[in-house]
C-alpha cells in the first residue's frame, strides 16, 4: 500500500459500523450491506435496532451498553443480527466508544464457531454419557443392577475410613439363598434369575439410605451397615430373614443363610478379614441347618 494511502473499509473481511448516541446507522461498509443483504443507503440512518434480533437487543441495552459507559469498550460479544428474509446470524461484535458517544462497531459472522461449539458440546456429552455408562458395567451386576463385588470393596474403604474418623462400629451381612440349585433345577433358570432379581429387590427396600448392597456373586448377597452395633445389626439380619422366608416369588418360596461381622470400637481391621470372616460365619449358618443367622467372633 502506497504511503498516506486511505484504507478501504469495504476491503476488509469484516463489518464495521459507526453507531452514534441515539444508536442511528452513521456509517456500515459492504460486508454489513451483504449480511443484511441491503444497500447501505437503506441501513444508513436507521436505528441498529432494526437488523438485530429483540433478544439481542435487550442485551444491547441492559448489558453492552452499560459494559461501554463504564469501560468504553467491549469486546468478543455474541449478538444475532437480522440476515435476509429475515434469517438470524450470529455474529461477534467488538464495539469502541468514541467521543459524543458515537460507537465503533467491527464484527463477523460466527455460525461456523458456533456449529463447531455446539458439536464439541455434543462430543462432550456423548463422552460422558459412554463414561457413565462405562462406569455403571464395571461397578454393577448385570441382572440385579446392585452393586458387584469389586465396588463393595471400594465403598467398604470409604466405610472403614469414616468408622475410624466417628468411632463408631459397622456390619458386614453374607446372606446365601438355600438350596439355589433345586430353584433352578425344579423351575429353571429363567426362574432362577427372577428369585434373584426379587430378593435384591427386598435387600434394597429394607436397607438404610446409607447402607451399601451387593451381589458378590451367584446367589450370595452382601450388606454393608455404617454405624451399627452387634445387636442391632443381628435384629436387621433376623428381619430381613423372616421377610424372604415369607415372600412367594411366582409359586417359589425360598430361605436365605446369613453370616454376620460387626467391627469393634477402636479397633481398625482389614476388609479382606471382615469378608473372610462373614463367609465363615454364612458357613456355620449352612452347617447348623440353614435358614438362620450366625454371628462372627472378631
Ligand atoms: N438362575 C441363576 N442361577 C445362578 C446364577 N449364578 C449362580 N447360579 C446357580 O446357583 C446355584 C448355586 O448352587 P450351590 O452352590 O450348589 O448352592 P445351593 O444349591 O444354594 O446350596 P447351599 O448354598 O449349600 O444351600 C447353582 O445351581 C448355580 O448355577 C444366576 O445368575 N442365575
Amino acid at each position: 500500500m502506497k504511503k498516506n494511502a486511505v484504507p478501504n473499509l469495504n476491503d476488509f473481511f469484516s463489518g464495521h459500523l459507526i453507531v452514534n448516541k441515539a444508536r442511528k446507522i452513521l456509517y456500515c461498509n459492504n460486508y454489513i450491506c451483504d449480511l443484511s443483504d441491503q444497500s447501505d443507503k437503506s441501513l444508513i440512518d436507521n436505528p441498529l435496532s432494526k437488523f438485530v434480533t429483540k433478544a439481542s437487543n435487550i442485551f444491547i441495552d441492559s448489558y453492552v451498553y452499560p459494559l461501554l459507559m463504564h469501560q468504553s469498550c467491549a469486546q468478543e460479544i455474541q449478538i444475532t443480527w437480522i440476515g435476509k428474509n429475515g434469517e438470524t446470524i450470529p455474529v461477534v461484535v467488538n464495539i469502541k466508544l468514541g467521543s459524543e458517544d458515537i460507537s465503533y462497531w467491527s464484527l463477523y459472522v460466527c455460525e461456523n464457531r458456533d456449529k463447531l461449539h455446539s458439536e464439541l458440546l455434543k462430543a462432550n456429552e456423548k463422552l460422558e454419557k459412554q463414561s457413565q455408562e462405562l462406569f455403571r458395567l464395571a461397578t454393577t451386576d448385570p441382572l440385579t443392577g446392585l452393586l458387584n463385588r469389586r465396588e463393595l470393596q471400594v465403598q467398604a474403604q470409604k466405610v472403614t475410613h469414616q468408622a475410624a474418623r466417628n468411632l463408631s462400629t459397622f456390619a458386614l451381612l453374607f446372606i446365601d439363598i438355600d438350596f439355589f440349585k433345586r430353584v433352578n433345577d425344579t423351575y429353571g433358570h429363567p426362574a432362577g434369575d427372577k428369585v434373584l432379581i426379587c430378593l435384591a429387590n427386598i435387600l434394597t427396600q429394607e436397607r438404610r439410605v446409607t447402607d451399601i448392597v451387593a451381589r458378590m456373586g451367584g446367589e450370595e448377597f452382601a450388606l454393608l451397615l455404617p454405624n451399627i452395633d452387634e445387636e442391632n445389626a443381628y435384629k436387621l439380619a433376623e428381619r430381613l430373614r423372616k421377610k424372604i422366608e415369607k415372600q412367594t416369588i411366582d409359586h417359589i418360596k425360598i430361605t436365605v443363610s446369613i453370616g454376620l461381622v460387626v467391627t469393634r470400637k477402636n479397633t481398625q481391621t482389614n476388609f479382606d478379614i471382615l469378608l473372610e470372616l462373614a463367609d465363615q460365619a454364612l458357613y456355620e449358618s449352612k452347617e447348623w441347618g440353614r435358614n438362620r443367622t450366625h454371628v462372627a467372633q472378631l
